[in-house]
């Protein structure tokens, strides 16, 4: 347990101080009910006494009263104390992770392991959340309190106060073994959660290609899946647990009535005086009910444990770290020397070697899987070579920071990700402090001004989730406008030829035109144009650059090049006809 309280003590992290104070507020909390049963015990006193000392009395009733306000005034604090430290540090926690998502080489995202990133950052979480300052709470008066009473109870009777110390201890005991079985089932019922709540999810954005194929029924396969290890996971942790809950509580009614009997029969036997054997009937109850308490919160902290150890895996993944800082010289030209790079252990890129000279188009040309898309994402470091290196205008990109080599480079791919924002922040994410002239000029140069103006609130429109509302040409051609108003000197474009009829395809071939302007391009071409007019066309096929030079050259050599570009112009010939 102590484990997972130092757990749960550094995942607290900026808001040690807040837990800290609810903790301090939760002792003065505890010490005004130890403070109103010492005003019980007067009172007792002087009924038995038949109410010689009626001062005291009276004084009593003024302490249990102002022990009421007491508890009050404390419990409303730490109430605002923990829930504020609760959300706060889950709330740091969600940001640190999301800064470290940025960190790790996005081949990390693919793997299984990481599978659940966002259950972790919102059901796993929550749980959190809302419960480890009121858990810790509860613990720390449950026990407190329940140790003061005990120790007043030593005071009455020491015989009394034996019995209440083997029931604590046995109960103790019983808890234990309860966390050992909680750390068994707590992190499967946690994945369990967190699968469900990513099924759901993925269920809901599956929508339209579910109902698109009639898999309504057969296609939530995998949701109802992840519902049924949920139902499975919570009942075995019922199931687990209830026959340890029983006991537990067993033990502590039959202490409370041996302990009831024992006042009483204490009493009768002249060995205790009255007073003492009503404050043992009295103070039996409620230490026990404070140790109940506090045990239960005990196991509930086991889940929330299994929750921080998910967010440590991902904190303790190996950042991409910029060697030395290095700033990039005013060049752009991009130099690839040697370059091998692996998918775990399957090769994608072999020994690869080329320069792309400062404001040039390179085009990437192959079979599908030969690793045209990895190559171009391995300049933007999504992941780090196995071998050779990358430079920018001479600098290695791993001596650079991440900041600075994102800033200078603009990624165009096939799959467009909106935000569910107004057009205009989804065009100003390229750069949050353009202007409203700077937003219009960018989205005239991609030829969207237009199509956007058509619409009934212009840029101030908002944009569905994962820009639903919109044609895949839209979509695109937004996109280029927020890399155009990025105006970063390196382009990385995927161009697309989906979704994208010919009248489509002649304003998005304006605007990636515009956007190239100038700039040291990469891109993976499809269309025949793009491809003759790259200043340089690499043709790779399984990881290796197999042709390399201009359209002129390439044509004239038997290969995949020319082979490509019949097999292109037959296709463009047959879609004009
Ligand atoms: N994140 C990944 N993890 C593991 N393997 C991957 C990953 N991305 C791609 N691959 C594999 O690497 C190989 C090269 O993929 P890549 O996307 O670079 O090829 P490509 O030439 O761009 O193909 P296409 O023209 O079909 O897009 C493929 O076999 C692919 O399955």
């Amino acid at each position: 347990m102590l484990e997972t309280l130092s757990k749960i003590w550094r995942f607290s992290a900026k808001e040690k101080s807040n837990l800290n104070k609810s903790l301090v507020i939760s002792v003065i909390h505890a010490f005004f009910y130890v403070l109103q049963m010492g005003a019980v015990y007067f009172i007792l006193l002087s009924i038995v006494n038949n109410g010689e000392k009626l001062r005291t009395s009276l004084m009593s009733f003024a302490i249990i009263l102002a022990s009421i306000f007491g508890r009050m005034i404390t419990n409303y604090y730490a109430q605002l104390r923990q829930t504020h430290a609760g959300y706060f540090m889950v709330a740091n926690a969600r940001i640190k992770m999301t800064d470290k998502l940025k960190k790790i080489p996005m081949g990390l995202l693919n793997n299984s392991k990481m599978e659940n990133i966002s259950g972790i950052l919102t059901t796993g979480l929550s749980e959190t959340e809302n419960t480890v300052p009121s858990i810790l709470i509860t613990m720390l008066t449950g026990f407190l309190t329940a140790f003061v009473f005990t120790i007043m109870v030593f005071i009455f009777d020491i015989r009394i106060g034996i019995v209440v110390a083997i029931a604590t201890l046995i109960y103790l005991y019983v808890s234990d073994r309860m966390q050992k079985v909680s750390a068994k089932v707590a992190p499967k019922r946690a994945n369990a959660q967190i699968n469900l709540s990513d099924r759901v999810l993925e269920h809901i954005q599956a929508m339209p290609v579910i109902k698109s194929f009639n898999l309504t029924g057969k296609g939530d396969k995998n949701t109802r899946d992840a519902i049924f290890e949920s139902k499975k996971t919570n009942l075995e942790v019922e199931r687990r647990f209830t026959p340890f809950t029983i006991f537990s509580s067993l033990i502590l009614n039959v202490a409370s009535f041996i302990l009831m009997y024992l006042a009483i029969r204490f009493y009768f036997d002249q060995t205790m005086n009255l007073t003492n054997s009503l404050m043992t009937l009295i103070m039996s109850y409620m230490i026990f009910s404070q140790i109940q308490e506090a045990g239960s919160s005990m196991s509930e902290l086991r889940i929330v444990a299994s929750s921080i150890d998910k967010v440590d895996d991902i904190m303790s993944l190996s950042e991409m770290k910029s060697k030395s800082g290095l700033k990039l010289t005013s060049k752009r030209n991009i130099e690839f020397n040697n370059v091998s790079f692996s998918y775990g252990n399957k090769k994608i890129i072999d020994k690869v070697s080329f320069k792309i000279p400062e404001k040039t188009t390179v085009a990437f040309i192959g079979p599908s899987g030969a690793g045209k898309t990895t190559l171009s994402k391995l300049i933007a470091r999504f992941w780090d070579v196995d071998s050779g290196d990358i430079t920018i205008g001479g600098v290695n990109i791993k001596d650079i920071s991440l900041e600075e080599l994102m800033d200078n480079i603009s990624i165009v791919f096939q799959s467009v990700y909106l935000f569910n924002d107004t057009i205009e922040n989804n065009i100003k994410f390229g750069n949050p402090n353009a202007s409203h002239e700077e937003v219009i000029n960018a989205a005239k140069k991609a030829a969207c001004h237009d199509f956007i103006m058509a619409l009934p609130k212009g840029y101030d429109t908002v944009i569905g989730e994962g820009g639903a509302n919109l044609s895949g040409g839209e979509k695109q051609r937004i996109s280029i406008a927020r890399a155009i108003i990025k105006d970063a000197p390196i382009i990385i474009l995927d161009e697309a030829t989906a979704n994208v009829d010919p009248e489509n395809e002649d304003k998005l071939q304006i605007a990636i035109n515009s956007l190239m302007k100038e700039k040291t391009v990469i891109m993976i071409a499809h269309k025949l144009n793009t491809i003759k007019n790259a200043d340089q066309i690499i043709v790779l096929e399984k990881g290796q650059i197999v042709q390399k030079g201009e359209h002129d050259e390439l044509i004239k050599e038997e290969g995949i090049y020319s082979d490509f570009i019949k097999i292109r112009e037959k296709a463009e010939n047959w879609k004009i006809k």
